[in-house]
């Protein structure tokens, strides 16, 4: 399989909310890694966000990864899609790929790893590193020494942590040389979001501020 395009070598932070309106505020807020993720509607429901938010993504120009919907992603020429496991079994990554558009690919052990490995995806998020009330995960937290073992065996691959990253737990996280951190509770339920971002966005990105 020909690699999928690359995305930036290091991803930084990078939320993954649940609106346009999310969307808009984090990329306003300096943020330049986001994902669109609406779980469980329709097509025809879910079309007009991801529409905003790929035309959002592409006035701030931003990293835009659309999950799930790779159909509506491809038609509307997202950034990126995101997909897990199970939408691997549905998803027709050669049209993903001859579109032009950047994937990333879930993994939660050796067997995922390998798995996403072998389809040459353009990052490898790696979860969930903490315990994490945003998602029933059917697997126990890897903890940051897997983290490091996983990481030990990706090289160039840009890589993304994820699960239960809060602005206490990121500074270990990003120690293990991961490339991205990936969050949804440490902004969306944090008292004040305008800090909690511009605080991660500090710690993952020093070079940007
Ligand atoms: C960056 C990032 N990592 C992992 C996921 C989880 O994707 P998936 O396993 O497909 O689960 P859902 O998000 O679809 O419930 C993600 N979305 N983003
Ligand atoms: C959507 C998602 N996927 C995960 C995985 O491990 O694949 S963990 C997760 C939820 C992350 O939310 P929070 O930052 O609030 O813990
Ligand atoms: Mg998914």
């Amino acid at each position: 399989m020909l690699p999928f395009p690359a995305t930036a070598p290091r991803l930084g932070l990078y939320p993954v909310v649940d609106s346009v309106e999310w969307i808009e505020r984090l990329l306003s807020a300096g943020v330049r890694t986001i994902q669109l993720r609406i779980k469980d509607r329709s097509s025809i429901d879910v079309e007009p966000a991801i529409v905003a938010a790929i035309a959002l993504g592409k006035k701030y120009a931003a990293r835009l990864f659309i999950n799930d919907y790779w159909q509506l992603a491809i038609e509307h020429q997202a950034y990126g899609v995101h997909l897990g496991q199970e939408d691997l079994e549905v998803a027709d990554l050669q049209a993903i790929q001859q579109a032009g558009l950047r994937l990333g690919i879930s993994t939660h052990d050796d067997a995922e790893l390998d798995r996403a490995l072998a389809l040459r995806p353009s990052y490898i998020a790696l979860g969930h590193i903490f315990p994490t009330q945003t998602k029933a995960m059917p697997s126990a937290p890897q903890g940051i020494s897997e983290l490091q073992r996983h990481l030990a065996r990706l090289g160039e691959m840009p890589t993304v942590a994820i699960g239960g990253i809060s602005l206490a737990r990121a500074p270990e996280v990003l120690a293990t040389g991961v490339g991205s951190i990936a969050v949804v509770s440490a902004i969306t339920q944090a008292a004040d979001w305008r800090l909690a971002t511009a605080e991660l966005l500090a710690l993952a990105e020093p070079d940007q501020r």
